[in-house]
Parts: C-alpha cells; sequence; structure tokens
C-alpha cells in the first residue's frame, strides 16, 4: 500500500482546495447607504489578499463586515465556513488608527497578552501556554527586547509591532490588517512583512487595506480592487495593471511611480 502523502503537499489537480474567506456577491451597507456590492472571491489557507482602492473606497467596511460589525445586506460572507459571527474566535484584527492610547500604563507584553483573552476568557489568568504564545509572538514581531517596556514610550511603528504580535498571539486562522504599514519605518516594515510571512507559512489567511502597491506586490498573492464596486479579484500579476487601477480610481488622475500610486482629486 502507498505511503500516504504528507499534509503540506499542495492537493492534486483539480481537488478542492480549502477556503479561509469566501464573499459570495456580498453588498455592505450602513444603515441605508450602500458602501459595497456584489464583492465576490475566495483566499485559500496560507494565502494574502490586498485590498486596495482610493480613500473612501469601503476597504476598512469590507474588514468590518468580515468581522460582523457592518452587516452584509445581500449575498454572503464566510469564514471557515461559518457566518462572521461564528468565526469571531479565529479572527484576529489590527486596526487602521491605533486604538490602544499611548498614555494608557501598560507594558508591551501585557498588550500582547490581550490577544490571549478571547481563548483564556477574561475571569481568569494567563497560563503558561498563553505565555509562551505572547513570548513567541513578541519575538516574531523582532520586539522580545522591549517586553518590559511601558507601550506608550515605543515608537509608531514599533507599537504597529507590538498589536500585530496581539494578533498573532491569538493563533489566528484569518487576520484582518487596516493599513498596517501607514507611517512605518523601513525596520518595522521589514519585521511586519516577515510575521506576517511566518504567519501564512503555518497556514492562516491575511486580508491587508493598502494603498501601498509594493507592499500587495511582496505580501499578497491575491488582490481585490474596490471602489464601492470590485474592479477586479484574483492573482496580483493578473489584477495590478495600469488599466485596472485607472478604473478603480477613477474620476481621479492617477499616476503610477515605481509600484505606489500617486492619486490626485480630479
Ligand atoms: N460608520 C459609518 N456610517 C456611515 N458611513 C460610513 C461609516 N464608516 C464609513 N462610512 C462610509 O463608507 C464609505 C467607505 O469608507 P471606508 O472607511 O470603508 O473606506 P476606506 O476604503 O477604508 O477608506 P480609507 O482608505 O480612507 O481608509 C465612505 O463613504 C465612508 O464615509
Amino acid at each position: 500500500m502507498a505511503d500516504p502523502a504528507p499534509p503540506d503537499l499542495p492537493p492534486e489537480d483539480g481537488a478542492p482546495r480549502d477556503v479561509t474567506l469566501r464573499l459570495e456577491h456580498a453588498s455592505i451597507a450602513y444603515g441605508d447607504v450602500p458602501v459595497l456590492e456584489k464583492i465576490h472571491g475566495v483566499v485559500h489557507p496560507g494565502e494574502a489578499v490586498a485590498l486596495i482602492g482610493p480613500n473612501g473606497a469601503g476597504k476598512s467596511t469590507l474588514i468590518k463586515a468580515i468581522l460582523d460589525l457592518v452587516p452584509v445586506v445581500r449575498g454572503t460572507i464566510e469564514v471557515l465556513g461559518r457566518t462572521p459571527a461564528l468565526a469571531r474566535r479565529d479572527v484576529a484584527y489590527v486596526p487602521q488608527a491605533d486604538t490602544l492610547d499611548p498614555d494608557f500604563p501598560v507594558s508591551v507584553e501585557q498588550v500582547v497578552m490581550m490577544g490571549r483573552y478571547r481563548r483564556i476568557g477574561w475571569l481568569r489568568r494567563p497560563g503558561r501556554s498563553d505565555r509562551a504564545a505572547a513570548a513567541e509572538a513578541l519575538e516574531r514581531v523582532g520586539l522580545t527586547h522591549r517586553a518590559r517596556h511601558r507601550f506608550g514610550t515605543l515608537s509608531g511603528g514599533q507599537r504597529q509591532r507590538v498589536l500585530l504580535a496581539r494578533a498573532i498571539a491569538a493563533q489566528p486562522r484569518l487576520l484582518l490588517l487596516d493599513e498596517p504599514f501607514n507611517g512605518v519605518d523601513a525596520v518595522s516594515q521589514h519585521a511586519l512583512l516577515e510575521a506576517i510571512t511566518a504567519l501564512k507559512g503555518q497556514g492562516a489567511s491575511v486580508v491587508i487595506s493598502t494603498h501601498d502597491l509594493a507592499i500587495a506586490h511582496l505580501a499578497c498573492e491575491e488582490v481585490c480592487l474596490l471602489n464601492r464596486y470590485q474592479f477586479g479579484f484574483g492573482p496580483a500579476e493578473e489584477v495590478l495593471t495600469p488599466e485596472g487601477l485607472r478604473a478603480t480610481y477613477g474620476g481621479h488622475a492617477l499616476e503610477l511611480r515605481g509600484d505606489r500610486v500617486i492619486v490626485a482629486q480630479s
């Protein structure tokens, strides 16, 4: 009898692949105001998708719908085969604007430990496995030496890395990052990218909202072009074309400088 295939081999051609995130013609609205219509695509384990579109395109709104914070009014969003509400435990989120007050007197390791509370409950004390997961997450973002420092004394980029470590400590199967590279220096950007790559290597999927095409190229297999409607969803090399970007950023003057989209109001 032949040995069973090792689990890390890709499935044979034609075999169905697991799906972490499935968007089925999803329309999302705040009350009566539609923000996104008919968003459609899938993200597989170990892959990342970049959400690209101009300010106000609906990138954060899509992330919030995946978190069950904004309702899907038509179509569906499925996370790991479940509704967003039922999948929350397996999803971690790093918000766009750092929502943690830098003056709040809390250490870096305490912030990272917050990522464990969904698993341990707020009333129990963290155990050995929680401390190990938090320490490993902090190491992933290269900030072990800052564990005892006060969160507020770190630079903006380092704080962003701590927030990513908090998300990694939750051991998510889907990680949602809302513009994680904004205002982050090259060292922190490199550390964030390494941590995202390692997480993907463990089979997690990642959704990254970004204006930075270089990041999309480096970190993401898939790209979703958004501006109320979807202007493309698929492999980065197929979707990130000047035509696709021009259509997505329609109504604005658009210039591509190297890998960056420079947008000027028309
Ligand atoms: N809580 C809300 N209630 C009503 N409308 C909202 C709310 N939050 C966002 N919007 C609107 O939804 C639209 C999409 O906003 P969203 O923040 O998702 O865009 P974005 O692509 O993330 O933009 P940016 O790149 O500037 O962060 C915008 O028109 C915005 O004004």
